[in-house]
C-alpha cells in the first residue's frame, strides 16, 4: 500500500500527468474519461474535446453527410449522430449514403435501415441513432451538406468523386476515413488528395486503432485527425467524432496520418507470416518495431513534411499493434488472394468484398 501511494503521489504532479497521461490514466479508468485529456507540449497537437454541448451563439449550423455505409461507415454515422444531437453547431440529421443493395428478403437495404435504424447487413444488432437517414441517391445525399465524411473502400472513390464534381456546396469541408491509396502510373495518390483535387475542397483524414465492431459496442479507443493548416476545421472534426469512448486528437500532418493507416497493412502481412509459421511473440514484436521504422522512412521518402511524432499517435503505433495482433492473418490471406488475382488494390487498401470472405478466419 505504501509502495502504491508513494508511486501515486508523484504521479499527481502536473508535469508527470502531462508527460505520462496513459500511465496516469491507467490508474483510474474513470479519470481517463474525465481528464482534460492529452494536454501535450506539442503545440500542434489538438486535444480531444468531448464538450458538454454548450456551443451557444452559433449562427450557421453544419450539415453532415456520411458517404459510405459499410461496417466503419455505419459506426462513424452512429458516433456522429450522437454528437449532432448534443451540439448546437450541427444539424441533428445525419445523412448516410448507401450503395443500394437488395437483401435476401427482397427488401432494399436503405428501406430496412430507415425502418429499423440498423444496418442489418454491415452492422447488425447496433442502433445507429434515429437521426441517421439512409439515402441511396448520392447526389441528393450530399446536396445540402457542408461537412462530408468519406468512408467507402478506397477503390470506389475515384468513381464517387467523378459523380460528385460540381454537385457539392462551395463551402464544403471533407474528411476521409479511408485506409488505402491509389497507385497510378505517375506514382501513389493519397485518397485525401484525390478528394481535394477532384472536388476542389480541403480534406482532413481520421485514422487510428479503430476496429469498427469494437467501437460499435462502445469499447474505448483513440483516433487521430490529420489536418493541413486550418486548426479550426480540425477542431470541428474532433468535436464531431469525440465521445467518452472515442478519443480523438488532431495533428498537423495529413500525409503522415493517412500513410500510417495505409502502410500498417503491409507490416501486418509480415506479422501474418509470423503467426502462420508459429515464430512467436518476440519475432512478431520485432516485425512491428522494424515495420514502424520502415513506415516512417517510406512516408518521409514520399512526403518530406511527414513528422516523426505522428507515428506515436493512435494512427501510427496503435493502429499497427491492433492490426498486427487482430488482423494479421486477414492481411496475409489478402496477399495470397492478391497473388492469385494479381490485384494490388485488394491488399494495399481494403478490398472489403474479399476481406469479408476472409473475415471468417480472423
Ligand atoms: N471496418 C473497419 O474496422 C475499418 C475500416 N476502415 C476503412 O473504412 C473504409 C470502409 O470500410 P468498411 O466500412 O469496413 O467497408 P465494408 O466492407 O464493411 O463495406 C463495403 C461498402 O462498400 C459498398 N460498396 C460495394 N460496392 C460498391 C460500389 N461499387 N461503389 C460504392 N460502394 C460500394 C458496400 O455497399 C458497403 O457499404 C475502408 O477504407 C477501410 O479501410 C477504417 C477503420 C476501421
Ligand atoms: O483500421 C482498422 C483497424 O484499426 C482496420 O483497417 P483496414 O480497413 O485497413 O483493415
Amino acid at each position: 500500500m505504501r509502495l502504491l501511494s508513494s508511486l501515486y503521489l508523484p504521479l499527481k504532479q502536473p508535469f508527470i500527468r502531462k508527460r505520462f497521461p496513459c500511465f496516469f490514466h491507467s490508474l483510474s479508468l474513470s479519470s481517463l474519461f474525465m481528464a482534460p485529456a492529452f494536454e501535450d507540449n506539442n503545440s500542434e497537437t489538438l486535444p480531444s474535446s468531448f464538450s458538454s454541448g454548450s456551443d451557444d451563439g452559433v449562427l450557421h449550423k453544419s450539415k453532415v453527410t456520411v458517404v459510405g455505409s459499410g461496417n466503419w461507415g455505419s459506426v462513424a454515422s452512429k458516433l456522429i449522430a450522437s454528437n449532432t444531437l448534443r451540439l448546437s453547431s450541427f444539424h441533428d440529421e445525419v445523412r448516410m449514403w448507401v450503395f443500394e443493395e437488395t437483401l435476401p428478403s427482397g427488401e432494399k437495404l436503405t428501406d430496412v435501415i430507415n425502418r429499423t435504424n440498423e444496418n442489418v447487413k454491415y452492422l447488425p444488432g447496433i442502433k445507429l441513432g434515429k437521426n441517421v437517414v439512409a439515402d441511396p441517391d448520392l447526389e441528393n445525399a450530399v446536396k445540402d451538406a457542408n461537412m462530408l465524411v468519406f468512408v467507402t473502400p478506397h477503390q470506389f472513390m475515384e468513381g464517387i468523386c467523378k459523380r460528385l464534381v460540381g454537385k457539392v456546396n462551395g463551402d464544403v469541408e471533407a474528411i476521409s476515413l479511408i485506409k488505402g491509396m491509389e497507385v497510378k502510373r505517375e506514382g501513389p495518390c493519397m485518397i485525401s488528395t484525390l478528394i481535394s483535387e477532384q472536388l476542389g475542397v480541403s480534406c482532413c483524414v481520421l485514422m487510428g486503432a479503430n476496429i469498427a465492431n469494437e467501437i460499435a459496442v462502445e469499447k474505448f479507443s483513440e483516433a487521430t485527425v490529420g489536418y493541413r493548416d486550418n486548426r479550426e476545421i480540425a477542431e470541428k472534426w474532433v468535436q464531431l467524432f469525440s465521445t467518452p469512448y472515442f478519443m480523438v486528437t488532431a495533428v498537423q500532418d495529413v500525409e503522415g496520418v493517412e500513410l500510417c493507416g495505409t502502410l500498417k497493412n503491409v507490416v501486418a502481412i509480415a506479422a501474418g507470416f509470423v503467426d502462420g509459421l508459429e515464430m512467436g511473440n518476440n519475432t512478431k514484436a520485432a516485425i512491428m518495431r522494424i515495420g514502424l521504422r520502415e513506415m516512417r522512412a517510406f512516408s518521409k521518402l514520399l512526403f518530406s513534411s511527414v513528422k516523426d511524432s505522428t507515428f506515436f499517435e493512435s494512427c501510427g503505433v496503435a493502429d499497427l499493434i491492433t492490426t498486427c495482433c487482430k488482423q494479421a492473418h486477414c492481411c496475409l490471406l489478402l496477399l495470397v488472394q492478391f497473388c492469385f488475382d494479381n490485384d494490388f488494390f485488394y491488399f494495399c487498401g481494403s478490398g472489403r468484398k474479399k476481406q469479408k470472405s476472409c473475415r471468417g478466419f480472423c
